[in-house]
């Protein structure tokens, strides 16, 4: 069969809509200004447990950051074992919604899913050509994946029609076959070759989809998209999963998302695949139905929606927080009867501490992702350095007969060793995870301050009254506030091992906290290297 012959003439233009309706007045965006996501809208049927049809092209639409809308062809009863029954409102119905939309809305691309009959056909491609939008994307839908029509077979002929009025086809291998009238390829190159001609047919440019084939693979390509025999190819794993429910609807939005802010079918289509692959992946941790179940389309943002990183991070603490409440040091620390020598051996531990810390400080800078994120690390590394050693120093110097050159060359112990030890490690890792090692030791010096603060009262005549005011100090709290933000900005984006891995981090900086306070009391030194040579 020749589509050429089907093929509709493409009408002229219409004119641009007259000043006070669609696009004249849209709210917020000055004319001729770019609006801050592309308006996309899917034509389409329903899926009422969400994973196909327009509630999955939503979803597409929202992964990809367009603003998206939608007008419905068909009701359908469905979950992911089958579709039960279909209802279509009817031809009439459908133009005034397409009509609602678009005599209001700048539209910057289309997707067309399920049409369901042939009237419904008819009404889209009159209002295509009424309405010309930009990009129109035609996922030309027409059995559900377990076997059911979701298309009247008179329909077939006014589906194609639709073809020569989009930009971009996207046929599984059964709809490319009805679409050029042959029987459906069983090998790749025979699908590319049906691919071709169904372009030369119609001119609209051919996402052709592989996932019905079976191998290690699961190809689509790209057929026309920069001259007729241009071709295409992008593949990806053949994941191992049932879970495909939806995956055709949720390509094709997805290119239909990303098309309005790039200047090809080609960037769109490798970015829309490689995010469909990690859907896949994830759908079926999902558990949504007992059948074929849907994609996850928000596979990309694991963690958007839990709780906040600082707010869980604080409860896993809980144990330590309340072993250093009521620890022996800071227990003295707040009554005044800790040894000089005790408070002396801590905040030497605490100079040599400070040293390694400023330069994990540093590296958090350098790995940060914002300017404001940067300078507030960069300026803390610089603090810690010069401000808070000096009042070590100070002390140190009056109390313990140290010169700087003294608390300079404090030996760490073998207790602040492991500590800083484990601050470089987790600045090995991510900024993510460097941030979180490096939250105890604001947090719960900040939190001890309150504690010190309440506990110790009336701080004149208090032996350690200045380092009590130190620790409760608000620009000190304050400083704990902005590193808890973006400590909480950072696992946003992290996945969830990264997320575990932060977790991790702080849970091991507050043990070391809680054994770094410790030390104040039992002073632990490296042990002697033991005598070589003795016999056994
Ligand atoms: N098991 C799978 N692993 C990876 N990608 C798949 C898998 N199944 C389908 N796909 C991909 O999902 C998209 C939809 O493909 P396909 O199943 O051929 O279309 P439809 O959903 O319209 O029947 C294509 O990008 C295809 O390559
Ligand atoms: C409304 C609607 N549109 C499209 C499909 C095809 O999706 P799949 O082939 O994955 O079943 C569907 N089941 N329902």
């Amino acid at each position: 069969m020749s589509l050429a012959a089907t093929a509709p003439v493409l009408p002229t233009p219409t004119p641009a809509p007259a000043p006070g309706t669609r696009g004249a007045t849209e709210h917020g965006v000055s004319p001729g200004a770019e609006p801050s996501r592309p308006r996309v809208l899917s034509i389409a049927g329903t899926d009422p447990t969400g994973g196909a049809g327009i509630q999955a092209d939503l979803k597409a639409f929202a992964a990809h950051g367009a603003y998206g809308m939608a007008v419905t062809t068909a009701l359908v009863a469905q979950n992911t074992h089958g579709v039960r029954t279909v209802h279509v409102p009817g031809a009439d119905f459908l133009t005034e919604q397409l009509d609602a939309v678009s005599d209001d809305v700048t539209i910057d691309a289309v997707k067309i899913g399920m049409v369901a009959d042939e009237p419904n056909a008819r009404a889209i491609a009159a209002w295509l050509r009424r309405v010309q939008p930009p990009f129109v994307v035609l996922d030309p839908v027409m059995v559900a994946t377990s076997g059911h029509r979701l298309l009247d077979e008179e329909a077939e002929q006014a589906v194609r029609e639709l073809v020569a009025l989009a930009d971009l086809v996207t046929p599984n291998l059964p709809e490319l076959a009805v679409l050029v009238g042959e029987q459906a390829a069983t090998t790749w190159p025979d699908a590319l070759a049906q691919a071709r001609r169904l372009h030369a047919a119609s001119g609209a440019v051919v996402l052709l989809k592989g996932g019905h084939l079976t191998g290690e693979e699961s190809p689509d390509a790209l057929v026309g998209a920069r001259g007729p025999d241009d071709v295409t190819t992008f593949s990806a794993p053949r994941v191992d999963t049932v879970h495909t429910h939806g995956t055709g609807c949720s390509l094709s939005a997805a290119v239909a998302a990303l098309r309005p802010r790039r200047d090809g079918w080609e960037s769109a289509t490798r970015d829309a695949k490689t995010w469909l692959t990690g859907a896949l992946r994830a759908g079926g941790a999902l558990a949504v139905g007992t059948g074929r179940g849907p994609v996850d389309h928000l596979a990309h943002l694991p963690t958007l929606g839990r709780q906040v990183f600082s707010e869980e991070a604080w409860e896993r603490i809980e144990g330590w927080r309340e072993a250093v409440e009521s620890m022996g040091f800071v227990r003295a620390l707040a009554d005044g009867s800790l040894a000089v020598e005790d408070f002396g051996f801590y905040l030497a531990q605490d100079a040599a501490y400070l040293a390694e810390y400023s330069r994990v400080l540093s590296r958090a800078s350098q790995l940060a992702p914002t300017p404001e994120a940067r300078q507030f690390f960069a300026g803390a590394a610089v603090e810690s350095l010069e401000v808070e050693q000096a009042l070590h120093r100070d002390w140190l110097g009056e109390h313990a007969g140290m010169d700087r050159g003294a608390v300079e060359s404090v030996d760490p112990s073998p207790v602040t060793a492991a500590y800083t030890n484990h601050l470089h490690a987790a600045s090995n890792g991510s900024y993510a995870e460097t941030v979180a090692a490096l939250l105890p030791c604001y947090w719960l010096y900040s939190y001890i301050g309150d504690v010190l603060v309440r506990r110790a009262g009336d701080l004149d005549g208090h032996p350690y009254a200045r380092w009590i005011s130190l620790y409760g100090d608000p620009a000190f709290q304050e400083a704990t506030r902005t590193a808890c933000s973006f400590a909480d900005e950072a696992a946003r984006w992290a996945s969830p091992a990264e997320r575990e891995r932060m977790l991790r981090a702080f849970e091991l900086s507050s043990m070391h906290e809680y054994l770094f306070f410790e030390q104040g009391l039992t002073r632990p030194t490296w042990p002697e290297a033991p005598v070589g040579g003795a016999e056994k």
